[in-house]
């Protein structure tokens, strides 16, 4: 995992008043970081043409003139001169819009005024180990399995080696992560990734629908609530922030968030502390966020349904998915990996797919990505029933499949999901020999869950 080690860093503050300056640049040297401080603009260009800068921290406002113009200009003319450079904005609290347009002009990230002095070091060591990472030649997909775990991604062809790249490199580091990429595309297996490859491997990872989730429930369900503080609150429940406390949240269909919901979850992400429903008492919030959606979050922005400073804070890291049909070198290996994980669910011995059937699958364009390819490799073994699956297999008469299906969503297979389901159960009691221990485990359910599936598709065992 990337470490920074701060000796190996000079980091410029430039700020006109000393105080802040001397605080700040005492904070760093404690943590070993060399230090440079300047009270103007010119200095600090003037610094930057001669000496080693790693990273710069600027105040927005050097004179009488509150409204940041100055900094944004200063931060042009960096940005001019040493385009990698990153720059840390420090902001007057409230100042968000600026912070949004600094960031919008290639700031890395800001702080708001008075700063805190860990999220500071956060932010910086998070830029830095970004930044250091950036200079890191491409990786092939052996290289990064011996330093990193990416079990259960396959992911070979070129444009999955970047994103994983991309992953290995912010993995390590608290930056906000925003994953992008059409439905199915792996974008939850992602940032399960990132957390599993972070230093918050050990504690939770909590994932959220926000997509799901009701303008009226969001606030008890982030923040948790204490008894009686509505009618039907029996007793304390805690929010998914505090669930993922020291690890991961992964707030997943964040473009279907609402915009009141939008409000409450910049505050918390904003402030690092939220309150629960019917309590005063303030939490920290101590998560580190990844979040994922498959609608255009720029253009959403433009119309209004998004807000924007909330864009910013979730997305200092973005990373893009592509769709299956531009990682066709991958198709085959996937088809393989989920053929295997159902073959043993089922007890099928030997199971593969012949040259014809992979041959096929690898033209088809899936709409629905990863995971439509993965329900027809299933639904094949499941319905033939053979150990070797052939282009017939496929065969769009046994399975309905359409090929060039436009719609992702749509059932493409001819079974509902439900039906799959009862035929999954039935499959695993067969195969199991009615041993319902050995079903739930296999189906990776609970008992209780695989009683209420056995009684709900009436099956008899
Ligand atoms: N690279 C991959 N290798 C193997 N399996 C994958 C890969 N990517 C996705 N999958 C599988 O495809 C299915 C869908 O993946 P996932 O749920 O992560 O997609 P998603 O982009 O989050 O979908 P949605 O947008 O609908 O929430 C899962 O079963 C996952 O295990």
């Amino acid at each position: 995992m990337t470490q920074i080690i701060p000796n190996d860093f000079q980091i410029l503050l430039v700020d006109d008043d000393p105080s802040v300056n001397a605080s700040i640049a005492i904070l760093l040297k404690q943590h070993g970081f060399k230090v440079l401080s300047v009270s103007n603009q010119e200095d600090a260009l003037s610094v930057l043409e001669n000496q080693s800068v790693s990273l710069v921290v600027q105040d927005m406002n050097f004179s009488r003139n509150t409204s940041g113009e100055e900094g944004m200009l200063l931060l042009a003319q960096i940005k001019q001169r040493h385009p990698g450079l990153p720059v840390i904005l420090m902001t007057a609290w409230g100042s968000i819009k600026l912070a949004v347009e600094g960031i919008k002009q290639g700031a890395a990230d800001f702080v708001t005024k008075p700063w805190d002095n860990q999220q500071l070091l956060r932010t910086i060591t998070t830029c830095l180990a970004i930044h250091q990472n950036k200079a890191v030649s491409t990786d092939t997909r052996h290289t990064l399995d011996e330093k990193y775990d990416f079990s259960d991604i396959v992911g070979d062809d070129p444009a999955m080696i970047e994103v994983l790249t991309m992953v290995a490199r912010v993995a390590a580091t608290d930056a906000s992560v925003l994953i992008l990429g059409e439905s199915g595309t792996g974008k939850e297996l992602i940032a399960n990734a990132i957390h599993k490859n972070s230093a918050r491997a050990k504690e939770a990872f909590v994932k959220v629908n926000l997509g799901g989730m009701s303008t009226s429930l969001f606030e008890s369900e982030m923040f948790g609530h204490t008894k009686g503080a509505f009618t039907d609150a029996k007793q304390d429940r805690k929010g998914r922030f505090e669930l993922a406390t020291n690890g991961s949240i992964f707030l997943d269909e964040i473009g279907d968030l609402d915009p009141s919901s939008q409000v409450k979850l910049l505050r918390v992400l904003q402030d690092q502390s939220y309150q629960s429903v019917g309590s005063s008492l303030t939490k920290k919030a101590n998560v580190r966020v990844i979040s994922a959606t498959n609608r255009d979050l720029n253009d959403m922005v433009a119309d209004g349904s998004f807000r924007e400073d909330l864009l910013y804070r979730i997305n200092l890291i973005v990373l893009n998915i592509p769709p299956l049909r531009r990682r066709r070198g991958d198709i085959a290996r996937i088809a393989a990996l989920h053929l295997r994980k159902v073959a043993k669910l089922y007890n099928i011995e030997d199971s593969r797919l012949d040259e014809s059937a992979l041959q096929w699958l690898s033209q088809q364009e899936w709409p629905g990505n990863v995971r439509q390819l993965r329900q027809t490799v299933e639904r094949a073994a499941l319905i033939t029933n053979e150990p070797v699956l052939t282009v017939d297999s496929f065969n769009p008469r046994n399975l309905a499949v359409e090929p060039n299906d436009s719609d992702a969503d749509l059932n493409v297979s001819g079974l509902t999901l439900d039906q799959m389901e009862k035929m999954m159960v039935i499959k695993a009691i067969k195969a199991h020999k009615s041993n319902l221990s050995r079903v739930a485990e296999a189906l990776g359910l609970s008992r209780a869950a695989l009683y209420r599936r056995i009684e709900k598709h009436d099956i008899s065992v």
